[in-house]
């Protein structure tokens, strides 16, 4: 089921279509017509061009938005490194980026824990909300692999934030394009091009280079979350092959945001002030996996009509078509992507996001749960809510909010139980994971873990192993016998 509508503000009015050309005005008659950078462009605006592929892209793949806004974006004093976080959280990536253990074994963490004050500083309850990370400073690198400066390979993070970033701080990362997973908590995010509302059961995709500044909305509790950062190309739309022309993630069920700006003028060493955020605006910027700042005097949400298609969106992951098999045999999970990063080559991903939603089974003579088996792909799997039918839930099980990467060639499937269970079971119609949604980030990429990942964080199930497959039975009776 679709994530329940409520009354949107007005600031949450979306655009329908995945990669369609749109445009969008905050303010009647902002765009140009017929021109992209006339001599002056319309109410004084500057025309800004957000390029998110080469000039000369094909057709096909180019990826432009034209932004008519206040002031430019270059108007700030120089960038200078923020110092490192000390909490391994995204502040000290490039560190944990060359430091990845390459590991063969099965592994799976315990739930993450939610966002925690970093010092007791402050006695009241605004202070001690204040030493809760924000949406950035909660962002941890899990495991990566590629090296953002070459444009290659990608990061997987969770995130933990227990307050709003600043209301005059932005972000921003030079290193790829984020896809996010909520799990816990709604994030309402401010962008360059408008505002997303997404909540958990909904993704969103923010493109390279777009800035912006994510909220917790007032009683919506602490935020935690999946996210996975694409150092190259982007993500699309599976192709859909035999499956025909509808199916999967439709095309007409991802959301772009509406232009809305600040209203708030005043350049870098001008006097002339942004009233409403005391002139000073922080832009923390995400380049070659090093967190950098800078303080300038004018907002970057000030964006008050654009066009293009290089936007950032959002989906409803209730609305995704799931399609499996009405025969036998249970299918590769390649049926259930919702969106794919390709390779250069053909059907390669170097990230696809796949989703386990509620189902049907019913295929006959089937072993219906996931086969044991090994991959060239890597697949780290995260749960956003309810349980998985190849893993038991429960304590140092597989459960919302925690996470199992089964990297190059490791061996996994069901774990005992769920294999003697699907092994016995009666094969009527059967519904599985009601309630239910586990997500897979599968990449052609051995991944490396981090040392967050791997110790700090003390999620790290040791038993994993044998606790899933110590105790599978030989049911081999021999030869000839059946
Ligand atoms: O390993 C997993 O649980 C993910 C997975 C699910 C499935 O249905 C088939 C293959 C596969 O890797
Ligand atoms: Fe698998």
């Amino acid at each position: 089921m679709p994530v329940s509508n409520f009354d949107f503000p007005e600031k949450y009015q979306y655009q329908n279509g995945f990669g369609s050309y749109l445009e969008s005005e905050a303010v009647p008659n902002a765009l140009p017509v017929g021109q992209n950078s006339p001599q002056k462009p319309p109410l004084g605006l500057y025309a800004e061009k957000l390029s998110g592929t080469a000039f000369t892209a094909p057709r096909h793949e180019n990826k432009q938005t034209w932004l008519y806004r206040v002031l430019p974006s270059c108007a700030h004093p120089p960038f200078e490194p923020c110092p490192p976080s000390g909490n391994e959280s995204v502040a000290d990536e490039p560190r944990a980026l060359k430091r990845l253990h390459y590991i063969p074994n099965q592994l799976r963490w315990d739930p993450f824990d939610h966002a925690t004050a970093s010092s007791t500083g402050g006695s009241t309850e605004a202070d001690q909300q204040q030493n809760l990370p924000d949406f950035v400073q909660g962002l941890h690198l899990l495991a990566g692999a590629g090296d953002p400066t070459l444009k290659q390979g990608l990061g997987i993070y969770v995130y933990a934030a227990g307050r709003s970033m600043d209301a005059n701080e932005a972000y921003y990362s030079a290193d790829g394009e984020l896809l996010i997973v909520p799990q816990e908590g709604v994030l309402d995010i401010r962008t360059e091009l408008g505002w997303l509302l997404v909540r958990p059961m909904e993704i969103c995709v923010i493109p390279r280079g777009v800035r912006y500044q994510v909220r917790l909305p007032d009683g919506s509790g602490p935020a935690r979350g999946y996210a996975l950062e694409l150092f190259q190309g982007r993500f699309t739309l599976p192709e859909l092959g035999p499956i025909g022309s509808n199916g999967l993630a439709n095309a007409r069920d991802f959301q772009a945001p509406v232009a809305s700006f600040e209203n708030a003028a005043g350049a870098w060493g001008e006097t002339a002030g942004d009233a409403e955020r005391g002139g000073e605006y922080v832009v923390k910027a995400k380049f070659g996996g090093k967190l950098f700042r800078t303080v300038q005097r004018h907002t970057p949400f000030d964006v008050v009509a654009w066009h293009g298609n290089y936007y950032p969106y959002k989906y409803d992951l209730g609305r995704f078509n799931t399609i499996g098999t009405v025969s036998f045999d249970h299918p590769d999970p390649s049926i259930f992507t919702v969106l794919s990063a390709p390779s250069d080559h053909p059907g390669t991903a170097i990230a696809d996001f796949v989703i386990f939603p509620p189902r049907w089974l019913v295929g006959e003579d089937t072993f219906r749960p996931p086969w044991y088996h090994r991959n060239t792909m890597s697949e780290f799997m995260g749960l956003i809510r309810g349980g998985y039918d190849a893993k038991k839930g429960g304590k140092g099980g597989f459960v919302p909010g925690g996470a199992s990467l089964h990297n190059v060639m490791s061996g996994h499937g069901p774990d005992v139980d769920s294999y003697e269970a699907a092994r016995n079971a009666e094969l009527k119609p059967a519904k599985v994971g009601e309630g239910s949604c586990a997500f897979m980030f599968e990449s052609c990429l051995m991944v490396g873990v981090t040392d967050w990942g791997l110790k700090t964080c003390q999620k790290v199930q040791e038993e994993y192993n044998r606790h899933s497959w110590g105790g599978v039975k030989v049911h081999w009776k021999g030869a000839g016998v059946h």
